[in-house]
C-alpha cells in the first residue's frame, strides 16, 4: 500500500513560512496584498474562494474581493485589472476562472501586470518558465505545489526518473512538464489523442493525473512503486451519502491506484490545499520584489 501524500501538512507548513515572512516584511512597512475578481457564480470555484481569502488573512495578509455580475462587460474587467495593475497596495491579481462566456479568458490574462500575475498565466511568465528564467518568474501554483510535493519525495533533482503527465492545458499539464524537466526528469506529456494510455503511463516513475475527468486513471496504469499526483477535482453524485449529496475524487481511481503506487497524493487533501498555499508564497514573493527585497523562501 502507498505512502499517502497529506498536501494539508504540506501546505501547512509552506503558510507557516509565508506567516513568518509576511511579519519580517512588516518591519520594512509592507503589507502583501492579494485581489481576486469573480465574474459571475461559478459553484465549483466558491470552495476555492473561500479557503484563499481564509489562508490570505491567516498570512496576515491585505485580501480584497472583486466580485462583479456575470454580465459585466470585458472593457469593464479589462478597466479593473489595469485598476488593480496600478493600485500600490496590491502585488498578487487573481482573476477567476472559468469567466462567463462573452469575456476573452485570454485577453485578460494578458492584461494583468506579468509581475502581479499569481497565477503566473501571462505569456510573459510563461516564457519565462519555458526558457528557464524562473528567479524573476511567477510560476502557476498547481504545478508548483505539486512540485514541492514530488521534491519531498524525490528530492530536487529528478535526474534518471520518467515522468508522465496525462493532461496539456495550459495552467496545470504545460507549466508542470517545464518544472519536471527543468528538475532533470524525462517528460512525457500524454493527452486524449495519446495511443494506449495506460502503457504509456505504466513506464512513468511519477504519474500526473491533470486531465479533469473523474477516476480515469486506473490503478493497473500505475507503475509499482511510482509516484502518483492527483491533480483533479471532481464532484460527482453520491447518492450513498443522501439524495442530492456529493463528493470530491480526483483524475485517479485512489482505491485501485493506493495498491501499486509507492506514493500518492488524495482528493481532497493533497493538491488543492497546495494551490492555496502557493498562490500565498506567490503573493509574498511578489510583494518582496515590489520593495526591492530578496525572498529567501521555499
Ligand atoms: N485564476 C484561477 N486560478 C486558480 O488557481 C483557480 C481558478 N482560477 N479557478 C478555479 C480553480 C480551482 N482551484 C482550486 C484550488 C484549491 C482547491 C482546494 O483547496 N481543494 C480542497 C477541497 C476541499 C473540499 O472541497 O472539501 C482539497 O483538494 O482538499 C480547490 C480548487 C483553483 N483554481
Amino acid at each position: 500500500m502507498a505512502e499517502i501524500i497529506d498536501g494539508k501538512i504540506v501546505a501547512a507548513e509552506v503558510v507557516e513560512g509565508v506567516k513568518k515572512s509576511a511579519a519580517a516584511l512588516a518591519a520594512h512597512g509592507v503589507k502583501p496584498g492579494l485581489a481576486v475578481v469573480i465574474v459571475g457564480e461559478d459553484p465549483a470555484s466558491q470552495v476555492y474562494v473561500a479557503n484563499k481569502s481564509r489562508t490570505a488573512k491567516e498570512c496576515g495578509f491585505l485580501s480584497v474581493q472583486h466580485t462583479l455580475a456575470a454580465d459585466t462587460s470585458e472593457a469593464d474587467v479589462v478597466a479593473l485589472v489595469e485598476a488593480l495593475n496600478v493600485d500600490p497596495s496590491i502585488h498578487g491579481i487573481l482573476v477567476q476562472l472559468p469567466l462567463p462566456g462573452h469575456i476573452d479568458a485570454g485577453k485578460i490574462i494578458q492584461t494583468i501586470a506579468p509581475d502581479k500575475d499569481v497565477d503566473g498565466f501571462h505569456f510573459i511568465n510563461v516564457g519565462k518558465l519555458a526558457t528557464g528564467e524562473v528567479d524573476t518568474a511567477l510560476v502557476p501554483c498547481t504545478p508548483f505545489g505539486s512540485m514541492l510535493l514530488i521534491e519531498r519525495k524525490h528530492g530536487k533533482d529528478l535526474s534518471g526518473l520518467s515522468a508522465v503527465v496525462v493532461g496539456r492545458s495550459n495552467i496545470v499539464g504545460k507549466p508542470m512538464a517545464h518544472l519536471l524537466l527543468a528538475a532533470n526528469a524525462t517528460v512525457t506529456i500524454a493527452h486524449s489523442r495519446t495511443r494506449d494510455l495506460p502503457a504509456l503511463c505504466r513506464t512513468a516513475d511519477i504519474l500526473v493525473a491533470a486531465v479533469g475527468r473523474p477516476e480515469m486513471v486506473k490503478g493497473d496504469w500505475v507503475k509499482p512503486g511510482a509516484t502518483v499526483i492527483d491533480v483533479g477535482i471532481n464532484r460527482i453524485p453520491a447518492p450513498e451519502k443522501g439524495e442530492g449529496k456529493s463528493r470530491l475524487v480526483g483524475d485517479v481511481e485512489f482505491a485501485s491506484a493506493e495498491k501499486n503506487a509507492g506514493a500518492i497524493t488524495p482528493v481532497p487533501g493533497g493538491v488543492g490545499p497546495m494551490t492555496i498555499a502557493m498562490l500565498m508564497a506567490n503573493t509574498l514573493v511578489s510583494a518582496h520584489r515590489h520593495a526591492g527585497l530578496e525572498y529567501k523562501g521555499l
